[in-house]
């Protein structure tokens, strides 16, 4: 039976950058970590060892930086297309170049209502994210999105009525903490769009429904979440999010003769519940 190698693609991870932009007054800080993977004619390489058509990952990698100093300036959704292009125009072998760009979030210090000109605290855990796919037939797809974002309540969350089994334990409770490491990914109808506008109403979006939800599970809320991201913003086409339930579990004091009245917790890592889905429009 012949053989032949089926998909295929190569390009360079992790490729770690920051960028000063130096204003008259104040600087500019942004630190992105940018893979590059493209697709294409790369057959022979894998079959013969022919590298003819194999554009170098470390040349990749030279063009991130490059690239950067003029053309890092905006959103990390305008560079990813800049780059892609760049890849695609300058390599017929490249059917599709995929650039993904995954943004730490440094905020500008403050004191006394006095922002620093050059100085900046790290933004946690949270971290802003984009991707763009150009095919060489012109077709682009961005999505964004943000990881590492952690969100917590501590009222208007139960989960109640779900089966139970001679395995269950789990109390039913109306009033409880919902916490989540939130992961959320939406794909844009264009690529032509104020990346920075719709990507900060989008965050609010997300957070103003988690915080206003009267959740009755994190399925529920993370539905809500999808739903009002889809239905106040029009160039969103769909919506991904990871919500994993990071448990507090109310702790027992009554062997201390106290009443724990919803305030003491076991905050735990693991097992977690992982809770994902897709909310698409139609
Ligand atoms: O919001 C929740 N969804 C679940 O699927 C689940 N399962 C569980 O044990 N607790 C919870 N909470």
């Amino acid at each position: 039976m012949p053989i032949k190698l089926a998909a295929n693609a190569y390009g360079k991870n992790a490729v770690n950058l920051s960028r000063v932009l130096r204003h008259a007054g104040h600087h500019e800080f942004r630190q992105v970590s940018v893979s590059v993977q493209l697709t294409g004619d790369f057959e022979a390489a894998h079959t013969v060892g022919d590298n003819a058509l194999i554009l170098p990952t470390d040349t990749q990698k030279n063009t991130v930086y490059a690239l950067a100093r003029e053309y890092f300036t905006g959103p990390i959704e305008e560079f990813g297309l800049v780059l892609a292009r760049h890849f695609v125009a300058r390599n017929p072998q490249v059917s599709k170049a995929r650039i993904e760009i995954v943004e730490h979030l440094y905020q500008r210090m403050s004191f006394d209502g006095q922002a620093h000109p050059h100085a900046f605290v790290g933004g946690g855990s949270e971290k802003r994210r984009a991707a763009v796919e150009l095919r060489a037939d012109g077709t682009t797809t961005v999505w964004a999105g943000l990881k590492g974002l952690l969100l917590l309540k501590t009222a208007d969350s139960g989960f109640v009525g779900y089966p139970k089994d001679e395995y269950t334990v789990l109390p039913e409770t109306t009033d409880r903490i919902l916490a989540t490491e939130c992961e959320a990914e939406w794909e844009y109808t264009a690529a032509d769009l104020d990346f920075e506008t719709q990507y900060q109403q989008i965050r609010t979006n997300l957070l103003r429904t988690f915080a206003g939800h009267q959740s009755l599970s994190v399925q529920h809320t993370l539905y809500a979440i999808g739903e009002e991201i889809l239905k106040s913003n029009d160039a969103v086409k769909e919506v991904s999010l990871v919500m994993p339930n990071k448990h507090h579990i109310p702790f027992n004091l009554e062997p201390f003769g106290q009443t724990n009245t919803n305030e003491v917790f076991v905050a735990t890592d693991a097992p977690f519940g992982y809770i994902t889905g897709t909310v698409v429009r139609g």
